[in-house]
């Protein structure tokens, strides 16, 4: 404990010193935890954190044309490296320290399609940062808990392909980026940056922020400021003692989804306190409708600590197994995905207006997602919209942050930003309540 607390001193390039209102500590969730030294306030800010790796996600073809150094959109649409290492760099940025090192290095693994951004190579970068990190950085990252997994192993081999020269699986340097690897997928966040006209997804690893353990409803929420600096706040009041935590899923996610998740991504079931209740604090987020003999009855799990559970309708008692209630909620996955990617916002509210509530409960995960996604249509767009729409998206924004309250999710992001859209959707209307 005092090696890692020592390492993440380093990191943040502070002492601990008696403002501090954490520390890092054994826990009875899984390994070390955060723990408030103090009782915290609700919407204090518990510590700020630069990250010791970042890099692109490069998950869309539209992500690849990001500068790997500024991440700001290139001007031209080709912004390969003219010297060959075959990473994206804006002319800004060519000449950077940062990106001549990376560039030497990717060059000296001679890369097959050296005019050409490839995904694996952008996505490998921010673990092949690591190579570049001091000693003292590199410790932290061995002191990291890192899961292994086979999809880890493809990350690596799927970038290594696209290398005429890549490290030799028996190098203690291969050794060393799988170890990065499986670290990153273990510990990292998804960091926003916000460009002039797009978000762009970056990996990074935090490695203080790491430390936290899951809660499906945690009591920190975080953000991002300038820099990729990860803001971590609490979200309610946490006494002196307990143990500081955060989210690796969605807050508004089902429980099954939650599960699933969680065990393929981090290894483990949860077994907190919303998933061993199978209402979660009574906001049935995850309930489908009982189709038997047209009960329409609500479905909840049985047992939720088990991540197969059964469910079970609390109005006829008809049992369902896990396979039956994954095929439900794919089915119903699919129908409203269908209108979240294809339907306007006209078509998005008479949706919910007319035909959501007979296909699943109204506290539903995929009612409130599609209510979150007409807010957000609505916000983006400059079609004018009447007055019922208005007071409809209005009363949308009341009953997620209903969910949210039923869910103890306290001062998170997502409760803000709703309170902000109610007041500036009011002063839409034209005939106000
Ligand atoms: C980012 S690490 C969290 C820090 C970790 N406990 C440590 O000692 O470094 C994520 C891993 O911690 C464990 N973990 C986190 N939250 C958990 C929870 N609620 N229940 C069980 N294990 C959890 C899992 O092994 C997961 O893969």
């Amino acid at each position: 404990m005092e090696t890692i607390s020592a390492l993440i001193d380093f990191h943040l390039n502070e002492k601990s010193s008696p403002t501090r209102i954490w520390r890092v500590s054994a826990t009875s969730i899984s390994g070390r935890g955060l723990f408030a030294v103090r009782d915290i306030q609700p919407g204090e800010i518990i510590f700020r954190e630069k990250p010791l790796l970042i890099g692109p996600t490069a998950g869309k073809d539209s992500s690849l044309n990001i500068c790997s150094v500024c991440y700001r959109p290139c001007e031209n649409n080709e912004c390969v490296c003219p010297r060959g290492c075959s990473l994206p760099v804006c002319e800004l940025c060519l000449d950077s320290k940062q990106h001549l090192l990376e560039c030497n290095l990717y060059k000296s693994w001679q890369p097959a399609h050296p005019q050409k951004v490839m995904r694996a190579n952008l996505r490998a970068l921010v673990w092949i940062r690591g190579l570049l990190l001091n000693e003292t950085q590199k410790h932290l990252v061995n002191v990291l808990q890192a899961n292994v997994d086979p999809a880890y192993q493809r990350e690596m081999l799927a970038a290594a392909s696209n290398f005429h020269n890549f490290p030799s699986a028996a190098s203690a340097t291969y050794e060393f980026l799988f170890k990065v690897v499986c670290v990153l997928n273990t510990n990292a966040f998804e960091a926003l940056q916000q460009n002039e006209n797009a978000e762009i997804s970056l990996r990074g690893l935090y490695p203080l922020s790491g430390i936290m353990n899951h809660e499906c409803t945690p009591n920190t929420c975080h953000y991002f400021e300038p820099g990729n600096v990860m803001v971590v706040k609490s979200a309610k009041f946490i006494p002196q003692g307990t143990e500081i935590t955060t989210t690796y899923t969605k807050i508004l996610w089902s429980n099954l989804s939650r599960r699933v998740f969680l065990n393929m991504t981090k290894q483990f079931v949860c077994s907190c306190s919303r998933c061993l209740d199978p209402t979660e604090n009574g906001s049935y987020i995850s309930a489908l409708l009982c189709r038997k003999n047209d009960c329409l009855g609500w479905i909840i799990p049985q047992d939720g600590n088990v991540l197969l559970s059964d469910w079970r309708c609390i109005k006829c008692g008809t049992i369902y197994d896990s396979k039956h209630i994954s095929r439900a909620q794919d089915f119903t996955l699919r129908i409203f995905n269908g209108k979240t990617s294809s339907g306007s916002v006209k078509d998005i509210l008479d949706f919910i207006r007319e035909k959501a509530a007979r296909i699943c409960p109204p506290t539903s995960q995929f009612i409130i997602e599609l209510k979150l996604h007409a807010i957000w249509k609505m916000t983006k767009t400059n079609e004018k919209f009447s007055d019922l729409d208005i007071k409809d998206a209005i009363q949308y924004c009341k009953d997620i942050l209903f969910v949210l309250d039923k869910l103890h999710a306290g001062e998170c992001i997502l409760k803000s930003l709703l309170e902000d859209e109610i007041r500036k959707f009011s002063g839409l209307l034209l005939t106000p309540k």
